[in-house]
C-alpha cells in the first residue's frame, strides 16, 4: 500500500468523524451528481479522497480540458470586445457567409490570442505544443459552430449587439435546494461552461464543453437537466442545455427543456438521497456502494481504477451474486417486471410477457395495453436509458403481439464460428453466413436468390464490420470447393483481409490500389458478358442451370464470383473514380446475379454522396452494423430504419432483406 494512499485514507477517517457529527447533508456539485450516476464508488472515493473523475475513452486526448475552457471563454471575451468581430456581422443578415465568417473569427482570435500563447509554450514548454494544437481543433470546430448561431441571430438582432445577445454569459457558478421528500433539501452547486441565446428559438441554452465523446450519455443526460432545472429557478424561463463534444470530431447534443424537466425530477431526488447514503458507508459495514452497472465499458477506463480495487475488494464467494441459471431467470424476470413499472409510471400501460436471452442482448416482450399506442413506447426509450443506467438508447420495435425492448447484456457472449459452420459442401447453393438469430439459429443468404444476390454493409469504426466480412469470406470457403466458387476480394485498408492473402479460393491477389480496383470492375462486367453469352448459347436463364448442364455433360462447372469490397469510400474521394466506380456497380447490381458474379460492398461512411442512390438500388440485401447516427443507419437499411444507432458494436447487426429486419449476431472467427 502507497503512502498517498494510506495518508488519503487517514484523511478520510478524520473527516468522517466529522461527517458523522455532523446533521446536515454535505454540498453536492453538479458534477458529483454526474459522478454518481456513471460510478457510485467512483463518487464516493472522489468526496472523501478527491482525484480524478473523468471517464476519457484511452484513444483521446488527455490534459487539455482546461486549456480549451480557457481558451473558449478568451474567444467569446475577444469576440464581445474586439470591434472587428461586430463588423463582420454589419452586412444585411441574407448575404452573411457562414464559413468566411468563420474563418475570419478564427484567424483574429489566432492572431490575437492563441498564437502568442502559443509561442509562449513553445518557448517555454515546447513538450505541451501537441495538446495545445488539439486544442485548436477543437476550438475550430466551436467556432465554426457559433458563427452558424450568430449568423442565425442576426435575422433577429442588430449587428451591434448580435454577439453580446448570443454570449450570454460565461462560466457561472449557480446553486440550488433541491426539494427532497419530508421536506429536506439538497444544496448543489455548479459552474457551467456557457449560457448562450437562440433567438431564432426565443431560448436560453446553457453549454457544456467535453473535449472527449463522453462513454455514458445517460449520465451526461442527468447532469445538464440539473443545470437546466437551476438555470431555470434563477432565470423563471425555460433554459435548453447542449453538450458540445469538440473533439475527436465537433458534435453538439442539444436537449430541450421540454425534455429535461421531467427527467430531473424523475431522477434527481432518488439519486441524490442515494448519493447522501452512499456518503455515509464506511469500509468496515456491509453494502458498499455499488459498483457501476456499467463495468465493462466504464472499469477499464477509470481514473481511480487500483484505489477503488483495494478500497472495494471483490465480495468473498458466499457473499458475490450466484451466477446460476435459475438466478439469471429471476433477474430476467425481475428486469422485466422494472421495463413494465417505469413504463407504467409515465402513464404507459403494457404486460411484460417474457425474454429470450440472445448472445449481447436480452429481448424483453411487452404486450400494450389496448388503446396504448406502440409509439407512446418507443418515445419513452431516453427514459429507460436513464431508469436502467443503460450506456445506450435501447432498441425498441413493434413485433407481431409484442413490444420488443431490447437491452444488453453484461456479460454479452461471443459466438464462435467454428460452433455454427463445419466443412460441408453447400452443391450448387451458395450461401454465405450473416449471423446468429435469437433462438441461436444460423441466418445465411442465398447468393441465387434476386433479394439476396448483393449486399450493401455498414458500420461504424468498432461496429465489427471487419470480423463480419472476415466471417462471411470464410463461410464461402468453408462451405464451397474453388470449382463452385472465387472470391475477390479489394481492401484499400489492407489490413482487413490479410489472413486470405494466399487462399487458393482468390481469384486474384488482394486489391488494395484504387486504379487496379477500377480497372478490376471492369474486367467483372467483361465476364459478365461473356457468361451472358454462354448463357445464351446454352438457352438456360442462369448460371446454376448452366452449370447443372455442364456437370451432365460431364464438364467442369464454371465457379460463382464474389466480389467483397471493404472500405469502398475511401475510393469515393476522387469524383472520376467516384463514377466510374457507381456505374460498374449499377451495371453489375442490375445484371450480375443470372451471371453468377455477386457484390459485397461495405463502408464504414454511410453518406449520402458515398452510398449514392445508384448503389444502394442496386445492392438489394443490407447488412448494418452499429453506426454512429440514424441518419446512416437510414442510409444503409433505407425507409425510416434509424435502428443501427442503437446496436451495441462488436457484431450485434442488422439484416434486412425482402423488407424484413432481423437482429442477429455476427460469427467470430479466429
Ligand atoms: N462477432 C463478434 N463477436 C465478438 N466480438 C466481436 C465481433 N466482431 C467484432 N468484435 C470485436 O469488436 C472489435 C472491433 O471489431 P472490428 O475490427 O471488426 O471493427 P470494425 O468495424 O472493422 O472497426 P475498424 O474499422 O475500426 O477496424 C474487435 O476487436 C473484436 O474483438
Amino acid at each position: 500500500m502507497d503512502v498517498v494512499y494510506l495518508t488519503h485514507v487517514h484523511q478520510y477517517l478524520l473527516n468522517f468523524k466529522v461527517m458523522s457529527n455532523q446533521t446536515h447533508s454535505p454540498k453536492f456539485t453538479v458534477t458529483d451528481v454526474r459522478v454518481a450516476f456513471e460510478c457510485p464508488r467512483l463518487f464516493y472515493l472522489s468526496k472523501h479522497f478527491g482525484g480524478k473523475t473523468l471517464f476519457i475513452p484511452p484513444d483521446q486526448p488527455r490534459g487539455i480540458g482546461k486549456p480549451f475552457h480557457h481558451f473558449a471563454s478568451k474567444f467569446i471575451e475577444l469576440a464581445k470586445t474586439n470591434p472587428k468581430f461586430k463588423s463582420l456581422f454589419k452586412p444585411n443578415a441574407k448575404t452573411l457567409d457562414r464559413e468566411s465568417i468563420s474563418l475570419e473569427m478564427q484567424r483574429i482570435f489566432y492572431k490575437e490570442v492563441f498564437f502568442p500563447a502559443l509561442q509562449k509554450v513553445a518557448t517555454n514548454k515546447p513538450e505541451n505544443v501537441p495538446a495545445l494544437q488539439q486544442v485548436w481543433e477543437g476550438l475550430r470546430g466551436l467556432i465554426n459552430h457559433w458563427s452558424g448561431l450568430l449568423v442565425t441571430n442576426c435575422f433577429y438582432a442588430n449587428y451591434n449587439n448580435v454577439i453580446s445577445e448570443t454570449f450570454f454569459s460565461q462560466e457561472l457558478s449557480v446553486t440550488c435546494d433541491y426539494p427532497l421528500p419530508k421536506q429536506k433539501a439538497q444544496k448543489i452547486e455548479g459552474k457551467f461552461d456557457s449560457l448562450i441565446r437562440d433567438l431564432k428559438k426565443d431560448r436560453l441554452c446553457m453549454v457544456e464543453y467535453k473535449t472527449y465523446a463522453p462513454i455514458d450519455s445517460a449520465s451526461q443526460l442527468a447532469q445538464v437537466a440539473l443545470y437546466s432545472y437551476i438555470l431555470y429557478l434563477h432565470k423563471q424561463q425555460p433554459v435548453d442545455s447542449a453538450v458540445y463534444c469538440v473533439l475527436p470530431e465537433f458534435k453538439v447534443y442539444y436537449y430541450t427543456w421540454e425534455e429535461l424537466k421531467d427527467t430531473v425530477h424523475e431522477l434527481t431526488p432518488l439519486k441524490l438521497q442515494q448519493m447522501r447514503d452512499w456518503l455515509q458507508w464506511k469500509p468496515s459495514q456491509p453494502d458498499p456502494p455499488p459498483e457501476t452497472n456499467q463495468p465493462e465499458k466504464l472499469c477499464p477506463i477509470c481514473p481511480q481504477q487500483e484505489t477503488c480495487q483495494r478500497y472495494f475488494p471483490p465480495l468473498p464467494l458466499d457473499r458475490a451474486t450466484p451466477k446460476n441459471t435459475t438466478d439469471d431467470a429471476i433477474q430476467t424476470e425481475e428486469l422485466g417486471k422494472q421495463l413494465e413499472t417505469i413504463l407504467q409510471a409515465y402513464g404507459v400501460g403494457v404486460d411484460y410477457q417474457d425474454a429470450i436471452v440472445g448472445a449481447s442482448f436480452i429481448r424483453f416482450k411487452l404486450k400494450p395495453h389496448l388503446g396504448v399506442k406502440v409509439v407512446s413506447v418507443v418515445n419513452r426509450s431516453t427514459d429507460i436509458q436513464v431508469q436502467m443506467g443503460l450506456p445506450n438508447l435501447p432498441l425498441i420495435s413493434p413485433q407481431a403481439g409484442y413490444i420488443s425492448v431490447d437491452l444488453p447484456r453484461k456479460d454479452r457472449k461471443a459466438v464462435p464460428f467454428k460452433d455454427y459452420i463445419q466443412k460441408t459442401n453447400n452443391g450448387f447453393d451458395i450461401k454465405i453466413a450473416i449471423g446468429i438469430d435469437l433462438e441461436g439459429k444460423l441466418i445465411e443468404a442465398d447468393l441465387s436468390d434476386a433479394n439476396t444476390c448483393h449486399f450493401l454493409i455498414g458500420g461504424t469504426t468498432g461496429s465489427g464490420k471487419s470480423e463480419f466480412l472476415k466471417s462471411l469470406v470464410l463461410s464461402l470457403i468453408e462451405r464451397h470447393t474453388i470449382e463452385q466458387v472465387k472470391i475477390a476480394l479489394v481492401d484499400p485498408k489492407r489490413v482487413t483481409f490479410t489472413a486470405f492473402e494466399k487462399s487458393n479460393w482468390l481469384l486474384c491477389p488482394i486489391i488494395k490500389e484504387s486504379d487496379r480496383a477500377l480497372e478490376f470492375m471492369e474486367e467483372l462486367v467483361t465476364k459478365m458478358e461473356q457468361r451472358y453469352q454462354l448463357l445464351e448459347k446454352g438457352k438456360c436463364s442462369d448460371l446454376k442451370t448452366y452449370n447443372q448442364q455442364l456437370i451432365q455433360q460431364g464438364k467442369s462447372p464454371i465457379p460463382h464470383l464474389v466480389c467483397v469490397f471493404d472500405e469502398y469510400a475511401d475510393f469515393m474521394a476522387d469524383q472520376e473514380i467516384a463514377k466510374q466506380l457507381e456505374s460498374s456497380i449499377k451495371r453489375l447490381g442490375g445484371m450480375a446475379r443470372a451471371a453468377g458474379i455477386h457484390l459485397i460492398i461495405s463502408t464504414q461512411r454511410p453518406e449520402a454522396k458515398i452510398v449514392t442512390p445508384i448503389i444502394r438500388s442496386n445492392l438489394p440485401a443490407r447488412v448494418a452494423l452499429k453506426t454512429s447516427s440514424e441518419g446512416d443507419s437510414k442510409i444503409i437499411l433505407g425507409g425510416n430504419h434509424s435502428q443501427a444507432t442503437y446496436l451495441l458494436g462488436k457484431g450485434d447487426l442488422l439484416y434486412l432483406t425482402s423488407g424484413n429486419l432481423s437482429r442477429l449476431q455476427s460469427l467470430l472467427a479466429s
